[in-house]
């Protein structure tokens, strides 16, 4: 993976790095946003001429209150990309024809128009080669564009429409995302498009430029796909989403329950009949029948009715369904998600009726533990007296490091010159589990060696990494600990703590980081790999979905997602203060530097 590192200074006294990665584009996806794109603008280049419209009035239009879609451009694609532009054009067709333009246009400088040209006539590759000033300032307003965004979310459709359209925008000075250019027009009497779903078309293009195949760069254009369709949704329908998707995740629970998505055979073209899935799990085949009509008709498993190949009506797995089978690092993430998350999420209302409306301070008495009949404990001591879903939560981690990026955040050169000079203990991941994340570092980073690298945990966690034998970690120092007690490594040149900080209240974690300041050299960093949130208080709108939903399911083990001045007051309180901050460019993960207060420049 190609990276480039920019250093922004805005902060001051902050090094605040970024990182935008440089990827091949999914062009399949980039030319038919392109062409949805295309149908916008020619939509909007033939209605606003100087305030005069040009649009064809209804009558004269060969296809009346519909965007007409260039019928060259769609016989030049393949059939899916055609069809994704055919329901593309018909859905803003609808959103540009029924959304208002009185109100919120007349509240604005009149109604702005994109030049989409602009994108269009710039080939892919030079998006993903831009200068990196460019990139950056991009990616900065399409951080600010998915915030903004995001307080859709929370709004029914309607009144998105209504409070959260063209005006609001204007406002939060978003109408240039991606550096797309918009001019101002006069107001026209005809139905004008919703700026705010073309600027959101736009951003999905800009971001399916960015991605390759890795999942993290793809979230950005899912979740705002995700906004355009609840956009465009009748908001019952979107509380009727919910419904169908509570159905969905009990479905799903009881399949894996049921093993029946390891029996459904896994090899591509091959299916098994519904008597068949029935028989291997001793249910009743009506049973069978309406629990997977849950999946199939959410795209998670495939329906064959019967015909010439399919005898008796079967099924078959899709993509989504081959990683909900055991063993996979996502089934075991559902199994997680369901056991802490929507499990507990029965019991939250009775679990601050009893301890109070606060947020938990834990690391016991938690709405986890609260909910396991044992208060007392912590989650990972309640997960260390489970054998199997103590492995379930380690195979579940392996997931974390691919969505979320390991490697490529932070700027390593200080790390591989102190490598390189020979100090004896560079890296120490606190909290390291099986030794996953150190594996990637080391694969990406020769010059760093196994041996100058410690991975702790808790006894039994690194017990069970060690018998494991990886090739890879082979001369990696284990160290049992806990690090609500200790720091066992002194002097190291960083302390990795990725996913640690979050699952711990403010006062756990001070706790866990004074223990480290204490072990540091001046030129030690402390590390804090995880999710960075936007400052609530300064920022427009609330936090994208994605991020929100992350901090929220924190919640049930006493944990949160924190923002830099989250960040910079817990450090404070451990005696650390924040030297430097690198972010990623297409998630909302960061790598947070802690030096010690008072250490001058260290890695
Ligand atoms: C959320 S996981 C993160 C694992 C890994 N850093 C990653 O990013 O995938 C938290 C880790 O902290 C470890 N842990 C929990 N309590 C601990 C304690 N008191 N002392 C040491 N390690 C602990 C857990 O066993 C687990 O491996």
């Amino acid at each position: 993976m190609a990276t480039h590192l920019t250093s922004n200074h805005a902060t001051p006294g902050l090094i605040d790095h970024s990182i935008s990665i440089t990827q091949p584009s999914d062009l399949d996806a980039v030319e038919t946003l392109k062409a949805v794109q295309g149908i916008i603008g020619t939509y909007l280049a033939n209605g606003t001429t100087g305030g005069r419209s040009r649009i064809p009035t209804p009558e004269s239009s060969a296809i009346p209150k519909r965007l007409e879609v260039d019928k060259r451009k769609v016989d030049d694609m393949n059939g899916y990309q055609a069809q994704i532009v055919r329901e593309a054009a018909d859905l803003l067709s609808e959103a540009v024809l029924t959304s208002s333009p009185g109100k919120d246009i007349d509240e604005v400088s009149g109604q702005q128009q994109t030049d989409i040209k602009a994108v269009e006539s710039e080939p892919t590759s030079n998006i993903a080669q831009a200068p990196l000033n460019t990139q950056n300032m991009a990616t900065d307003q399409l951080d600010r564009g998915a915030r903004n965004s995001a307080a859709t979310n929370t709004s029914s459709g309607a009144d998105r429409m209504e409070s959260h359209g063209v005006g609001t925008r204007k406002l939060n000075g978003d109408s240039k995302a991606n550096g797309i250019n918009t001019k101002a027009s006069p107001p026209s009497s005809t139905p004008q498009p919703n700026q705010d779903l073309l600027d959101l078309t736009a951003n999905i293009a800009h971001s399916i430029s960015q991605i390759a195949t890795d999942d993290a760069a793809r979230i950005k254009p899912v979740t705002d796909t995700l906004e355009l369709a609840t956009a465009l949704r009748p908001p019952g329908d979107t509380i009727m989403g919910w419904f169908a998707n509570m159905s969905v995740i009990s479905a799903v629970r009881l399949f894996m329950h049921w093993g029946a998505f390891d029996i459904i055979p896994s090899s591509k073209g091959d299916s098994i009949t519904y008597a068949g899935l029935a028989a291997r799990v001793n249910a009743d085949e009506g049973l069978i029948a309406r629990v997977a009509s849950m999946l199939t008709s959410s795209n998670i498993l495939l329906h064959h009715p019967t015909s010439p190949t399919h005898p008796a009506p079967s099924l078959s797995h899709t993509p989504t369904s081959l990683l909900l089978i055991s063993g996979q690092p996502m089934s075991a993430m559902f199994s997680l998600m369901y056991n802490h998350v929507a499990a507990v999420s029965t019991v939250l209302p009775s679990y601050f009726d009893t301890y109070g409306r606060t947020e938990p301070l834990g690391p016991a008495h938690i709405p986890t533990s609260y909910l396991a009949g044992r208060p007392e404990e912590d989650f990972f001591s309640l997960l260390k007296k489970d054998e199997p879903a103590l492995r379930n939560f380690g195979l579940a981690m392996r997931m974390t490091s691919k969505r979320v990026p390991v490697t490529g955040v932070y700027d390593m050169t200080g790390v591989l010159r102190a490598a390189a000079a020979g100090r004896e203990t560079v890296w120490v991941d606190v909290g390291g589990g099986d030794g996953h994340t150190a594996k990637e570092f080391l694969r990406e980073y020769p010059g760093l060696s196994a041996g100058q690298c410690v991975v702790q945990d808790m006894e039994e966690v690194v017990e069970a990494a060690r018998e494991q034998g990886d090739e890879v970690l082979e001369g990696v120092r284990w160290v049992g600990m806990d690090f609500f007690k200790e720091a066992p490594v002194e002097g190291a040149l960083v302390y990795y703590l990725r996913h640690i900080i979050r699952d711990y209240s403010d006062p756990v974690a001070t706790t866990i980081l004074r223990n480290i300041s204490h072990a540091m050299y001046p030129d030690s960093r402390v590390l804090i790999s995880e999710q960075l949130n936007p400052d609530m208080a300064s920022t427009p709108g609330p936090l994208p979905l994605y991020a929100a939903f992350k901090d929220f399911s924190m919640l049930s083990i006493g944990g949160k997602e924190r923002s830099l001045e989250q960040f910079a007051a817990l450090a404070d309180a451990a005696g650390l203060r924040v030297s430097g901050v690198f972010r990623h460019a297409a998630t909302a993960h960061a790598v947070v530097e802690l030096a010690l207060k008072g250490a001058g420049v260290g890695v």
